[in-house]
């Protein structure tokens, strides 16, 4: 598929009004996307695992209008919210060739989410793809029929455009979203990794624990801009190639202890790219290399299968397989609570993607 075969050619201007509500998930990467080129394409394919708990839910009401510029308010968690409309300017100003009614309604955004933003839990991800998906559904409402996997495809084709890591939410479990030899896929949106999935994996855990809940300093959209001229930039996509063709391998075996190696080793690069990138910065706290180092330490003596991936920011993802849940959450709150802001974590695990509501 191509750009153009996800523009909006025609549609029932006559509808006056109408209201669509989604929730929508985060999703947390196992290779990670860091780098990308003009229109939000990626440098390297990623994969995630879709989250459950951690999501947004957005209503919009659109609402006939006879001006012609873009019209819209935010309310975030019941008040109304001025920092994210540069966000969702640039996501109508992305995408509007493909949801050409855009200027013709005002829309009413009302949006909450069951977790702190901009802080390395992806609300990026999830606030962009719940809006994709009401765009899609009022697509619908304008009397556009789409197959299943079209309406799918385009939600996610928009979300990406709102933010790239956006694009994996729509679905579960495993998304991969970037050309690569491995699995099947695209640039232009995610698809549902089509690999086996070994029963290790299903119900797999995720213990997000929240070292600062406060904004990350520097966002990613940053970051990705950072990778340009890096000196390890090359090296880097590369290996996330091969990382995914591994994890491939990995996902459909079982292999917990080689999981663990490719998701921990994602993670540090990550860090490891912002540390050596020009200018450089460091998004860990001293908490967040204090959990790491007691998530070793257990691993090695309880016989754990126990790992942690870090998005672009401080606060710790701990994964780990069903199996292992009451002896993993009895150590977060006999050990690791104590590296939380507040002691604050969330008990969250792969899900099966957005909902309309
Ligand atoms: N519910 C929402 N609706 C619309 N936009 C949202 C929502 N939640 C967050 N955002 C937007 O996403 C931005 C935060 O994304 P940012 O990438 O900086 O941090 P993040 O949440 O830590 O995500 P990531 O882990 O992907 O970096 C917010 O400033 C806001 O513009
Ligand atoms: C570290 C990451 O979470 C980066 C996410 O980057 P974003 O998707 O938030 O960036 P933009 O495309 O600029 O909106 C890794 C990942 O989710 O793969």
């Amino acid at each position: 598929m191509t750009d153009q075969d996800f523009i909006l050619k025609s549609y029932n201007s006559n509808v006056e009004s109408g209201s669509v509500k989604w929730s929508s998930p985060s999703n947390i990467a196992l290779v990670k996307y860091w780098g990308k080129r003009k229109n939000q394409i990626p440098e390297n394919p990623s994969i995630s695992f879709t989250l459950s708990n951690c999501k947004t839910i957005t209503e919009v009401t659109y609402t006939k209008k006879t001006s012609s510029e873009f019209s819209f308010d935010v309310f975030f968690e019941g008040e109304k919210n001025e920092a994210f409309k540069p966000k969702i300017q640039t996501f109508f100003e992305r995408i509007e060739s493909y949801v050409p009614f855009l200027r013709d309604y005002h829309f009413n955004i009302e949006t909450s989410n069951t977790f702190p933003h901009s802080s390395g839990i992806a609300s990026s991800a999830s606030g962009m793809s719940a809006l994709a998906l009401c765009l899609m559904s009022i697509e619908e409402d304008l009397g556009v029929d789409y197959a299943d996997d079209y309406f799918n495809r385009k939600a996610s084709f928009l979300a990406r455009l709102g933010s790239g890591s956006a694009c994996r939410s729509i679905e579960g479990e495993l998304v991969v979203w970037g050309k690569n030899r491995s699995t099947e896929s695209s640039d232009l949106f995610g698809v549902r990794f089509d690999g086996d999935i070994h029963s290790n994996f299903k119900d797999y855990q995720d213990a997000i624990l929240l070292v600062d809940k406060g904004e990350k300093q520097v966002s990613s959209t940053l970051g990705h801009k950072l990778m340009y001229g890096h000196p390890f930039a090359k090296e880097r996509f590369s290996q996330a190639h091969d990382n995914l063709g591994k994890l491939k391998d990995i996902l459909s075996s079982g292999d917990l202890k080689e999981f663990i190696k490719i998701v921990e080793s994602e993670a540090l690069t990550l860090h490891a790219m912002m540390m050596t990138s020009m200018p450089y910065f460091i998004l860990m706290k001293p908490n967040t290399l204090e959990i790491i180092n007691r998530i070793w330490k257990f691993r090695e003596e309880n016989n754990s299968n126990i790992c942690f991936t870090l998005d672009a920011g401080a606060n710790v993802h701990v994964l780990f397989p069903k199996a292992e849940e009451s002896k993993v959450y009895d150590f977060i709150k006999s050990e690791l609570v104590a590296y939380c802001q507040k002691g604050h974590y969330i008990c969250d695990s792969v899900g099966n993607g957005a909902k309309r509501l």
